[in-house]
């Protein structure tokens, strides 16, 4: 059999997943999402995807290069641009304060609300991306004279030394311009940007991945002890499966543009129900005690 004849309505998941589901309050739902990109031959990037997101949870979206993670994380933030365009889907959010959002529908002013207000992200070489003319400090004023016009410069100044606290870099670097700053902490800047306007869910795609381990450690640590203390719930996006078993409530395998599983982490590692799940981990050797041979012999996605 391959991965291939495996066609399923939605993603394989346990009965601990739909627990798991019961349990908690959602913050996003995502239903029937399929993302294109418009070019010669078309690709089709995210395939009829269903995903819920629960208030205050890690879930981390696994897969290989090219499987369509960051497409769908770009299509839950509305920050597609073309040739992608979605192609079908709705994708409602859920605000604590009991309304829903339909995030399609947004535009304009609504949209760029919303934005970093509700929903922000960490994106792929975020550390790269700070504008090197500016201070850290004067692009965190930046975010809050776009999306909160009325805090004095006071409660700004403030506001930046709180986010540099929380993520344990000195406030005395507020000042600092990018390139005085090592890689590990001008991620932590993106970070503290991100958590900025105190957005609900988080989307953070291979947030660590260009640091070393030791700093990407102390990131991750920083980042789960957070969600703790601010209950914002985070998409964490990687091709790490061991770092998402460590980090995750759930976990979500996404193959082709589609996601095939998805369970709590537990389940993922000890009960694997999919092939390619299976093969994931078992190129993990130390996850499995078995040595590995997804990555050895690019065995990526056929049985
Ligand atoms: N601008 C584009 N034009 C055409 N195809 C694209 C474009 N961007 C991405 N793709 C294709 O869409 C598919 C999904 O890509 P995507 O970047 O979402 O995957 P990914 O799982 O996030 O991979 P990675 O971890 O390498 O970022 C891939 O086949 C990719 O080649």
């Amino acid at each position: 059999m391959t991965t291939d004849a495996i066609t399923p309505t939605r993603p394989l998941s346990s009965a601990d997943h739909e627990r798991y589901l019961a349990e908690q309050s959602p913050v996003l739902t995502a239903t029937d999402v399929s993302i294109d990109y418009e070019v010669t031959p078309v690709v089709h990037a995210v395939k009829n995807v269903d995903l819920v997101v629960n208030r205050g949870e890690i879930l981390g979206l696994a897969g290989e290069s090219g499987c369509g993670k960051t497409t769908l994380a770009y299509g839950i933030n509305r920050l597609l641009k073309p040739p992608a365009l979605l192609t079908s889907g709705s994708i409602a959010f859920h605000d604590a304060d009991g309304t829903d959002v339909d995030v399609v529908a947004l535009d304009g002013d609504g949209l760029r609300r919303f934005r970093w207000d509700k929903i922000s992200m960490v994106f792929q070489g975020a550390m790269n991306s700070l504008n090197p003319v500016i201070s850290v400090r004067a692009q965190l004023y930046d975010v809050f004279a776009t999306h909160r016009p009325g805090m004095s410069k006071a409660e700004r100044e403030a506001r930046c030394v709180e986010l540099f606290e929380l993520v344990g870099v000195d406030p005395s670097r507020l000042g600092a311009y990018a390139h005085e700053l090592s890689g590990g902490m001008r991620q932590r800047v993106m970070i503290a940007m991100a958590l900025a306007l105190s957005p609900q869910l988080m989307i953070m795609d291979e947030p660590t991945t260009a640091l070393d381990v030791v700093v990407q450690r102390g990131i991750l640590r920083e980042i789960m002890r957070l969600r703790e203390q601010l209950q914002f719930a985070v998409v964490f996006i990687t091709h790490d499966l061991p770092l998402l078993l460590e980090i995750s409530d759930r976990i979500a395998v996404m193959l082709r543009g589609e996601i095939v599983e998805v369970d709590v982490a537990e389940n993922i590692l000890h009960r694997p129900q999919h092939p390619y799940t299976q093969r994931l981990l078992s190129s993990f050797p130390s996850l499995t005690g078995d040595r590995g041979s997804f990555v050895r012999e690019g065995t990526g996605v056929s049985q």
